[in-house]
């Protein structure tokens, strides 16, 4: 029988064009040559022997023979069923979809016949010197920050870390984390966690919407009944991307250590060894989980944990978690919470489609602005546009970063689409400016290398990495295509100006960009009292008057009257 090495057969077939420079063609030419030389390439299903690809004998599945199939939605190979028929015309995935669809369903409990643990929700300390503050001074430290909040029985802000009593663990995390003092959203956004209300919390990006969760998170936990058998976690962070949530975990473990407690972090496109691994983990009684939506049902789905005592509940990039298809997902989840918990959602935009559908979610809650109300951008990054002609725009965009690049260390480059991604590294190797690529085809370690470890100068990446993600010698961001939605373009930005430091971004526009995306822009720039060039505001001037012709003349060729009106001006 033939063994397949899944693993490698995945990286193949995802291999991006940028793998095929220098460094790593000799690598790629080898391992298809083996691949060859075993039999690869055949037809019909694959087969192999787990305990040789998967590399561990500890697994349900050594020394059997099954067939395994790839789903795309967890970016994995899963099992699948025997005498399975592909078909023509991948026919067989879609039923293999409803054949699992069928057997993962989850129901909602009945909470009303559940005996549900004892729950401290309020775990605030009263302390004089914070209760005895004055108004002014209270109301000043909010002027000075913009901080607009909503909602009743607002507690005071915490000024100084030294004026709240933290359990001592997580004043040693603290110490060993080199945290001294408190950015707004963390002074303000603490307490009233800390005293239980749900919470929605919008600040800039790069200001410490992590550890404004983390702390009050790491407190609420050491104030529960300890965990017995069967249970699942108190804590539960949801976040949108792999990325984003290994991130929270490095963030979570570094606070968590002083307090042992057990933390652990879900996510998919890892294969089968580590989503092994990832049970294991959550029959060890974690304390704390940080996941992704799909990740987390389907260990919910097969039983391989449960929500019964989750507590605190927190949703990082919320409008990202409640908007984009992961809406359904989120609700399956929160299903699963006892009605009694707390929830929280965070992000650095809070576009009004996603504002009421949140409100479903929480229960008398209290929303701390950071800012402005209405939507901005870091003012720590310096926005510069580039408006240009759409055949112009490669030559301008490689002549830029030729000057950029000497004066930059790190340069994030964000394209549209996974293709775009690979056209712009190929752009940029075929012009000897050294490029690495991104984007949900990189197999996850890869992904993950680029992101963090390596000594890379120039990453361009789509908006897989546009949220949340905190690397902090990036100094510059660029669009090679600017995002169809304005949210998008302040997230992406925000990968620079971080933690208080300044940043610069460049933004490529032509007439094939989104035009709604656009006005936002100069909306948006001109809140932020930013220069607006002359030639953006004629761009959306021209596409405006573009529309009103076709709505006039509707059944006319648009672009031949426009070339004869301007003739003949
Ligand atoms: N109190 C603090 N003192 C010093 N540094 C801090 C503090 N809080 C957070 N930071 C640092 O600020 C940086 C940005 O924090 P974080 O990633 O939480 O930002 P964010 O608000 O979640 O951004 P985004 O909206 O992009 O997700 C991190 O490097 C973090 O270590």
């Amino acid at each position: 029988m033939e063994k397949v090495n899944f693993k490698l057969l995945n990286s193949l077939l995802k291999i991006s064009p940028a793998s095929l420079s220098p460094p790593y063609s000799a690598w790629f030419l080898s391992t298809v040559i083996s691949k060859i030389s075993r039999g690869l390439f055949h037809n019909g299903s694959w087969k192999y022997t787990k305990e040789e690809d998967c590399g561990s004998s500890n697994n349900n599945f050594s020394g059997e023979e099954k067939s395994y199939n790839f789903d795309y939605e967890e970016d994995e190979f899963i099992e699948r069923p025997e005498n399975f028929n592909y078909g023509i015309n991948n026919q067989g995935v879609q039923k293999e979809k409803e054949i699992f669809n069928t057997r993962r369903n989850i129901r909602k409990p009945n909470w009303q016949n559940i005996k549900l643990k004892a729950l401290k929700k309020n775990v605030y300390i009263n302390t004089p010197h914070i209760e005895n503050r004055s108004e002014e001074e209270i109301e000043n430290y909010r002027k000075l920050y913009n901080l607009t909040l909503q909602g009743n029985n607002i507690p005071n802000p915490i000024l100084k870390l030294s004026d709240y009593e933290f359990p001592k663990e997580v004043v040693k995390s603290f110490k060993n984390m080199g945290i001294e003092t408190l950015t707004p959203i963390q002074a303000q956004g603490w307490p009233v966690v800390l005293k239980g209300h749900d919470f929605i919390g919008i600040g800039q990006t790069g200001s410490g919407k992590t550890l404004g969760y983390i702390v009050p998170g790491l407190v609420h936990v050491l104030n529960q009944p300890p965990l017995e058998e069967e249970d699942g976690p108190i804590g539960l962070v949801l976040a949108p991307t792999r990325e984003l949530v290994q991130q929270i975990h490095d963030v979570s473990v570094d606070m968590f250590t002083e307090s042992h407690l057990k933390i652990i972090c879900l996510y998919g496109g890892c294969g089968v060894n580590i989503k092994n691994k990832q049970i294991i983990s959550l029959r060890k009684w974690p304390h704390f989980c940080i996941a992704t939506p799909s990740r987390l049902l389907d260990f919910l789905e097969i039983g391989a944990t449960n929500l019964n005592r989750c507590t605190f509940v927190v949703l990082d990039e919320a409008d990202r978690m409640l908007n984009m298809g992961f809406e359904p997902q989120i609700r399956r989840i929160v299903k699963q919470i006892r009605p009694d918990r707390q929830m929280l959602m965070w992000s650095a935009t809070w576009p009004k489609q996603v504002q009421k559908l949140a409100h479903n979610f929480l229960l008398n809650f209290i929303q701390l602005n950071v800012g402005s109300s209405e939507l901005y951008a870091n003012s720590h990054i310096k926005q510069e546009i580039e408006v240009c002609e759409p055949f112009a725009k490669q030559d301008r965009f490689v002549q830029k970063l030729r000057e950029l690049k000497s004066e930059h260390e790190k340069i994030l480059v964000f394209a549209q689409t996974k293709v775009q991604v690979d056209f712009v590294v190929n752009l940029l190797n075929k012009k000897s400016l050294f490029a690495v690529g991104m984007h949900s085809d990189y197999i996850q370690k890869s992904r993950e290398y680029v992101l963090k470890r390596a000594n890379i100068p120039i990453l361009v990446a789509t908006d897989i990495a546009s949220r949340g993600i905190d690397v902090s010698d990036i100094t510059i961001v660029i669009n090679y295509d600017f995002p169809p939605c304005i949210e998008d373009y302040v997230h992406r930005i925000g990968r620079t100006g971080r933690a208080g430091k300044t940043g610069t971004s460049l933004s490529f526009i032509t007439s094939d960009d989104n035009m709604n995306a656009i006005k936002d822009l100069i909306k948006l720039l001109e809140k932020g009292n930013c220069e607006v060039s002359q030639s953006l505001y004629n761009l959306s001037k021209r596409e405006k008057e573009l529309k009103e012709m076709k709505r006039k003349f509707k059944g006319f060729d648009v672009h031949q009257y426009s070339r004869f009106r301007n003739k003949f001006k």
